[in-house]
């Protein structure tokens, strides 16, 4: 098999599609793409949008109805042997082994692929100290908290990268700090020249840390788009409280969207990365004047942020 990094082989979807309830549920619709080494692909899109159905399909563990997954010469969908080699896969929801400590899952991995002697010590402690988990090493897996089980499964996907990575929400339960050097990660896997795809919720972070995002709706591919993209998407919503519903309208950020509650005295901001240091500025200088009491910015949830593309649909 040829090392993809050297050739810049490429995974080509070509129009798949995969059926459930006797097609009432369409999972995937007629998707075709391609995933390229060096980039990080963000798969993006509302639960059920078929995104866990396009990392299976890839990984082979669920069959198209129709349509090829192809890489260098082979079709992953006829030889599952071939996909199980050149993909690696991060689920979802990843049981960890009674009784085995994180250590031993990720040398249990290596070992698996056929690395022996020091190097499974080495290589082992590097994804430790690299993901910042060292001192939980010697936990067995069912007494980890959530974090550190998704952090172990995401070590024993990565420690021995096979040329095709795929890896459903690592994020998620995971504390801010090692969210960073789990992207930061993954970056490094696609600088050296791996085709790394990534399913996540967290927009912010694909907005920071992607290439590129693909954004499913209810099982087509809908946008597939560089992430600079995303920042005309919202990502911010400002809620603020006035003491009075008079003076409400005194606020006017720019914003891609606003709604004003006059009976609840407040107002409602969908904001682009972009927008948000001017909306403070215009916020805090009306905090001073007492004019507003309270106020809340969060990050958009996908279903909201989703608005505006779902629209030109
Ligand atoms: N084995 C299955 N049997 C029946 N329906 C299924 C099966 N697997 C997936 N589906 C359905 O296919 C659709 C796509 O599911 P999929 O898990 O791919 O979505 P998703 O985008 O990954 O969602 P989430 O973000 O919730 O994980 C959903 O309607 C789901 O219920």
């Amino acid at each position: 098999m040829k090392n993809n990094s050297s050739t810049g082989d490429y995974l080509k979807i070509e129009s798949i599609n995969k059926e459930y309830k006797r097609g009432k549920v369409k999972a995937n619709n007629n998707i075709t793409t391609a995933f390229y080494p060096g980039q990080v692909a963000a798969v993006i899109g509302h639960n059920g949008a078929g995104k866990t159905t396009l990392l299976n399909q890839i990984v082979g563990v669920v069959k198209p109805d129709s349509g090829d997954i192809r890489y260098q010469e082979y079709s992953l969908v006829k030889d599952t042997k071939i996909a199980r080699e050149l993909v690696s896969m991060m689920p979802q929801f990843h049981a960890p082994l009674n009784g085995v400590t994180i250590r031993q899952s990720v040398e249990a991995i290596l070992r698996l692929r056929c690395i022996t002697g020091r190097q499974v010590k080495e290589r082992t402690e590097k994804i430790l100290s690299e993901l910042d988990i060292k001192q939980w090493a010697n936990q067995v897996g069912n007494k980890l908290s959530g974090g550190l089980q998704r952090l172990t499964s995401f070590a024993m996907a990565v420690v021995a990268p096979t040329p095709i990575i795929l890896l459903d929400e690592p994020t998620n339960d995971i504390d801010p700090v090692r969210r960073k050097l789990v992207w930061n990660y993954m970056k490094k896997l696609a600088r050296d020249g791996h085709i790394v795809i990534v399913v996540t919720h967290n927009l912010l972070e694909v907005e920071l840390y992607a290439d590129r995002f693909l954004l499913f709706n209810k099982g087509r591919l809908i946008k597939d788009a560089p992430t600079a993209d995303l920042k005309q998407l919202a990502s911010n919503t400002l809620t603020v409280v006035v003491n009075d519903s008079s003076v409400m309208r005194e606020f006017t950020p720019d914003a891609l969207e606003s709604k004003y509650y006059d009976k609840e005295a407040k107002a409602v901001f969908a904001l682009s990365s972009q927008q948000v240091p001017a909306a403070i500025c215009q916020m805090l200088k009306m905090i001073e004047e007492g004019k507003i009491v309270n106020y809340r910015l969060s990050p958009t949830s996908l279903d909201v942020s989703y608005g505006g593309m779902m629209d030109e649909e």
